[in-house]
């Protein structure tokens, strides 16, 4: 029968598979018995315990009873897990091979074996019974029975599989580092797997400088080397030089609790800090130090198996990678995705979309409100503080929830200031909104000075040209309190949105819609409430029956509007133009120096001809024969990503 075996451990997936390429066929539990068959034999094996793996213990086990009666515990785990407990065997081999496999870049597992006697099994039996019963601390006593049973074993060999990186891991931690994301590796591996797998995903970089902290068990001692290190570290940093650490789980035991602070300026002088045989806990634990640090960086935790639990829920931002080794970390993490490479994506360009439109929507519920209300605080300077009203309420209730709402609510989804290909082309963009600087006091304070401005134009500008002796109107009536305070709000509702309108980039048709939408459903709804004579009950006071269509059939009214608006809004107008010159810069900038990256390859010897940081844009201009669009320097961007 054809089957697949499915684990989540990749290592016993192939395993599993290999025994079956030597006629060793797994076929399963069926009955309480795993199925065996040996080069065309079927034997079964009654399967009385599994201690199952944890991440601390680094090791698991299996009670069988084979067809003779005897009894085994198979126990599989990490060397370091292992070797210590063994007492027969080869085991100066098998640590050799180890060794050697994991200078490979491979994962390693060694396995081993216990014959149990009846005496063996009864007092494990009844300990098992105990701790599994047992209310209290039961995962401790668990971890003790187990502790208490995998021991005395006899090493029977080693395993290696190559535990393959995903697609573009190095294209996308060089990305995140060039977005100035300091990247660090965690993981359960042995060192010499993990400083492998970290040159052959670009973590780490030939020529950085590797600081080891590794094998310490004695808190004073690993104070010293990281002292010492930290000397050669900042020698290294003021000549340019970059610096790698490496620190396993044994020295972190020590460094974490006692010397937490220069182990933390320590990390700071490095470039890539790639931490190994980690338990889970202290995944959690090194996220902790990093996010408690002076400068309280945003930390987020990126992980696919159960080990990786506790760091993406203590980091910031959790993300987990829906990969072989079960669900857990998906079902703990804010975002999760298929692959390691999204990463770049989520980052560089959602992140950088959303936190784009969130701090918008933030500042600009700030300036709105300053920019309508504070006409009402002007307004008692000239109503003798009499607390009269310069808006109807219908306008004050209805202000922030319909009149100035739909479109923000959608720029809040849809925004796009720049395009894709530009921020992943470009990951050092993304440093522009790091350390949540668009909602700096520089930002707010500009927003709500420019909401003040707003106010004192349609306040004063309508104040003002209501004032004297001067008629609206054919018959040669006056304004009233309620048609002041309408014209004020009115100018100011389209300013906003208009003000909203200058902070687009990315009309969608949603966007487009909401203005529409917006528009035509404010008018129909003030119309009804002020066209409408409505029952006592509903409204006791209808100061303002009428008084809209008087107020938007008036043209000198929209003329004062209009200059209104334009005033209110030339600082915006100005502003925006300023940065669009800006970009427009930038990426002409950024053209010619990709038309002369171009060029530099196209021509022979070009490196010893023509140095590429002396090509200027007007020199480039000079070698240009195809435009920023032909189809050629798109394929060299796509090729060189830049
Ligand atoms: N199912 C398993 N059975 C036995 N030993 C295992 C099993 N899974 C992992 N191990 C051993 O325990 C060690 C630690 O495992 P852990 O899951 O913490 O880390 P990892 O899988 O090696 O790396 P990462 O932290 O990157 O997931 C592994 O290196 C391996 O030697
Ligand atoms: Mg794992």
């Amino acid at each position: 029968m054809e089957y697949e075996y499915q684990s989540s451990s990749p290592d016993e997936k192939a395993f599993v598979e290999a025994c079956r390429r030597y006629a060793i066929i797994f076929h399963g539990l069926k009955d309480g018995m795993l199925e065996i068959t040996f080069k065309g034999k079927m034997k079964r094996y009654q399967q009385l315990h599994v201690l199952e793996f944890d991440p601390t213990r680094k090791r698991m086990s299996v009670i069988i009873k084979n067809e003779e009666g005897e009894v085994y515990l198979l126990c599989k785990g990490a060397e370091s897990a292992i070797l210590d407990r063994v007492i027969e065997g080869e085991k100066q081999i098998t640590l050799q091979h180890v060794n050697e496999f994991a200078t490979y870049g491979l994962r390693t597992l060694v396995l081993a074996q216990r014959k149990l006697s009846e005496k063996d099994i009864a007092l494990f039996d009844a300990k098992l019974q105990d701790a599994r019963t047992s209310l209290q601390n039961r995962e401790e006593k668990l971890a003790e029975v187990f502790d208490f049973m995998e021991n005395e074993l006899h090493v029977l060999g080693a395993t290696a599989i190559e535990d393959k990186l995903q697609e573009d891991v190095p294209k996308t931690i060089e990305s995140l580092r060039m977005a100035g994301i300091k990247v660090w590796v965690l993981t359960g591996d042995k060192e010499e797997t993990a400083v492998n797998i970290s040159y052959s995903a670009g973590h780490f970089k030939q020529g950085m400088t590797e600081l080891r902290l590794t094998k310490i068990t004695d808190s004073i001692e690993c104070a010293e080397a990281v002292r010492r290190h930290m000397i050669s570290a900042e020698n290294n940093f003021s000549q340019g030089k970059h610096n790698a650490l490496i620190i396993d789980g044994t020295t972190l035991t020590h460094a974490l609790y006692d010397h937490g602070d220069i182990l933390r300026d320590l990390c700071h002088l490095c470039v890539a800090v790639l931490c190994c045989r980690m338990s889970p806990l202290q995944k959690a634990e090194v996220v902790k130090l990093i996010k408690n640090g002076k400068d309280a960086p945003v930390t987020a935790a990126i992980g696919d198996g159960a080990n990786d639990v506790s760091m993406i829920q203590e980091a910031h931002v959790g993300l987990g990678i829906m990969g072989k080794e079960g669900r857990q970390a998906v079902r703990n993490s804010d975002y999760a995705f298929s692959k390691f490479k999204f990463l770049n994506r989520m980052l560089l360009l959602h992140g950088h979309f959303f936190y784009i439109r969130i701090s918008t929507l933030v500042n600009y519920f700030f300036y709105k409100n300053v920019a309508f209300i504070t006409a009402q605080l002007f307004y008692m300077f000239f109503s003798a503080f009499s607390q009269q009203s310069l808006f109807d309420s219908f306008y004050l209730m209805f202000y922030n929830i319909t009149f100035t709402s739909l479109p923000i609510f959608l720029y809040s989804l849809f925004e796009q200031h720049t395009k894709q290909s530009t921020l992943l082309e470009q990951p050092q963009l993304y440093k522009k909104i790091t350390r949540n600087r668009k909602l700096t006091k520089k930002y707010f304070i500009q927003w709500n000075a420019l909401g003040l401005w707003h106010a004192v134009v349609f306040f004063f500008g309508v104040f003002l040209m209501f004032d004297g002796d001067i008629t609206f109107y054919k018959d040669g009536k006056m304004m009233g309190n309620w048609m002041l305070g309408s014209v004020v709000y009115i100018t100011c509702v389209l300013a906003v949105n208009i003000k909203l309108g200058l902070e687009t980039y990315y009309w969608s048709a949603p966007i487009f819609f909401s203005y529409i939408f917006a528009f035509v459903g404010n008018v129909a709804m003030t119309s009804l409430y002020t066209g409408l004579l409505w029952p006592d009950l509903i409204i006791s006071h209808q100061d303002f029956f009428h008084l809209f269509f008087v107020h938007v059939s008036c043209g000198p009214i929209w003329l004062c509007m209009i200059l209104l608006i334009v005033i209110a809004l030339l600082p915006d107008i100005l502003i925006r133009c300023i940065t669009d010159i800006q970009k427009t810069k930038n990426d002409s900038r950024r053209n010619h120096i990709l038309i002369a990256k171009y060029i530099a390859m196209k021509m022979p010897h070009s490196d010893s001809t023509i140095p590429l940081k002396e090509l200027s844009p007007p020199e480039t201009e000079k070698f240009v024969t195809t435009s920023d669009d032909s189809p050629q320097l798109k394929s060299f961007v796509q090729k060189t990503n830049l």
